[in-house]
This record gives structure tokens, sequence and C-alpha cells, in this order.
């Protein structure tokens, strides 16, 4: 039986910096990872790859809606490839949901199918709630409220930035049975995430989602000014305030387009960036995805040419 482990939260809650941090311990390497974005050009994938010799399978669509059947056809089809040694033997799976996948429908399939359970084990559904947008996630949508509801284990996740305790008292509030505990930056021992749980129940196959959720991508050839860019994603996160959902992204940046620059903004918080080593798969496009509640489709690209023109002319 191979192990499995959904880990799911909402957008920008800290999934994907657990698991890269799962993953750079040697112990847990051989993971194998499935990973569900929203949006049209998927980036989490470039991220993790990064690790090497990790496995990761992506679907962009909403994988408790439309891609559903896909997750266990693609488990199925890693676990023949295992066994006919056309993959390395991974030990375990660890399933990163999209930020705006509602588990039930995910956890009933991975449950219901006939093949997954004679060959694979549910061990957990870890749920990450971000201290600082956590709690407002919880109130305004049905998809993290979900979340926290259908979790055997809690993570609490940016104590460094919000109030862990308070949002535990909420999440107590919402499922009191899930052991709670938290971390910064994805400080747990990974086998946590795998540990003996008490038995997950068998939810209900129907999602449900936010109204009016969709994403824009940026993609550019050309590289971008560091401090155009600083300007836009500042003026960006001021406009949009709460309807600015997510922002992710690859930069190409005019003074070190070598290597990737990593961008994440939530709501109105602008994390510090970071960097990879070098750029995924040979694409040194700039690819940015933002997820929003009613952000005019153009806004965005026009902002930055804005912006672009006004350093410009700046420098001049
Ligand atoms: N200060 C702080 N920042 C964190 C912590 N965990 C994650 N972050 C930052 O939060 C941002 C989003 O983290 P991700 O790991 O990409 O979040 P995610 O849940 O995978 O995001 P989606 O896949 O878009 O839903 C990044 O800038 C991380 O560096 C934490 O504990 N403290």
């Amino acid at each position: 039986m191979i192990p499995v482990s959904v880990v799911t939260g909402f957008l920008g809650a800290g999934k994907t910096t657990l698991l890269r941090r799962v993953l750079a311990d040697p112990a847990w390497a051989d993971s194998a990872v499935i990973v569900n974005e929203f949006g049209e050009v998927p980036l989490d994938h470039e991220l993790l790859a990064a690790s090497e010799e990790v496995l990761v399978n992506v679907s962009t669509g909403c994988l408790c809606c439309v891609v559903r059947t896909d997750l266990t056809a693609t488990l199925m089809d890693l676990a023949r490839r295992r066994a006919s040694g056309e993959l390395p033997a991974y030990r375990r799976v660890l399933i990163e949901t999209s930020g705006l996948a509602d588990p039930a429908p995910i956890l009933h399939a991975l449950m219901t199918d006939a093949a997954v359970a004679e060959t694979h084990r549910l061990c957990a559904v870890v749920t990450l709630v971000d201290a600082l947008h956590g709690a407002a996630a919880l109130d305004r949508h049905p998809e993290a409220r979900r979340q926290a509801m259908l979790a055997d284990r809690i993570l609490v996740t940016k104590p460094d930035l919000g109030d862990a305790a308070a949002l535990g008292a909420v999440l107590a509030g919402i499922n009191p049975d899930a052991p709670l505990r938290a971390a910064a930056h994805g400080a747990v021992e990974p086998g946590w995430l795998f540990a003996p749980g008490s038995p997950i129940p068998l939810p209900g196959p129907e999602a449900r989602h936010s109204a009016g959720l969709g994403s824009i991508v940026i993609e550019r050839e050309a590289p971008v000014p560091a401090l155009a860019l600083t300007l836009w994603m500042q003026a960006l996160a001021e406009h949009c305030g709460a309807r600015l959902l997510r922002l992710k992204g690859l930069v190409a940046l005019a003074e070190e387009p070598a290597r990737p620059m990593v961008v994440h903004a939530i709501q109105h918080v602008v994390h510090p960036p970071d960097w990879l080593e070098r750029w995924p798969g040979g694409d040194r496009r700039t690819r940015i995805v933002l997820i929003g509640q009613g952000i005019p489709r153009h806004f965005p690209v026009r902002l930055l040419a804005a912006i672009e023109a006004e350093v410009a002319g700046s420098l001049r």
C-alpha cells in the first residue's frame, strides 16, 4: 500500500513552501508529488522541480471539479510505472490541491475508487491556514471553510506574521477534532504529514465554490526593470486589496535575467521575493498568474506598461 497525504489550504497559505521543505530533506526526497493549480499557466511544478529527482504531475483546472478523475488516473498511472521500474520506487505520494479546491470531491474520489483503494492508503488530510489572512478567508470563501472542516490535522502557517492563537480558537470552532499546530515556513517534521490520525470520514462528492473568481496570466519576453516590478506589485496590492486573492510568478528581471525571481503577493501583502538557481525547462519568459475577484482583465498589464514608461522616463 502506498501512503498518500493530501495537502490543502487556501491560496497562498504556504503549501508549496511546506512541500519544498519536505522534499529538500534527503530522507523524504523519494516522494511522488501531484500538484494541481488554478490558472492557465502552472508555476508550482517549476518551483518544486527546482528540487531534483521529484515526480511532479500537474493538471491545471480545478481538481475538485474538472479533473477529479484525472487524479485517480494519475495516481494509478504513477503506481503502474513504479511497479514496472519505469519510475523510481517512490515511497509515498503527496497531493497538493489548488488553493481554491474544495477537498470533499477529491477525498470522495480517492476513497471510492476501487483500484486506488487496493493500492494506496489515505493517511492524512493536512489543511494549512495562514495566520495573517486565514480568518478572513474562512469568513469569505466556502472553499477555505471546507478545507478546515475536512482536515484531519491543521497547520497554522505564518505565525511570524499573524496571531496564531486567535486563529487557533476560530479553527477549534470549525473543526474541534483536528489536532492543530503552528509552524513558520513549513518547519514541521515530514513524518507528521503521514502519521496515523483518526479515521477520515467519507465526504459527499459535491464541491462548493466562491462566485466570480478568475485568473489573469501575464507572459512576456522582455525582462522587467526591478523598480517597475516593485512599484507595480505595490500598486496592484494597494489598488486591488482583498480582490487580489493571489499573485505569483517567475520574473526575468532586467538587472539579472539569468535566473528567475519568484514573486508572491496575497491581497495587500507583497511577500519578499525569492530566486531559483536557474530557469526551469529553458523557458526564460516572465510568467505571472493573478487570481482575483472582479479585477478587469487588462488592468494589470496596462498598469505595468504605464509604470514601466514612467520609470524609463524618470531615468532619461
Ligand atoms: N513570513 C512567512 N511567509 C511564508 C510562510 N509560509 C509561506 N510563506 C510565504 O507565503 C507566500 C506563499 O507561499 P506558497 O508556499 O507559495 O503558498 P501556496 O499555498 O503554495 O500558494 P498557492 O499554491 O498559490 O495556493 C510565499 O512568498 C512564501 O514564502 C511563513 O510561515 N511565514
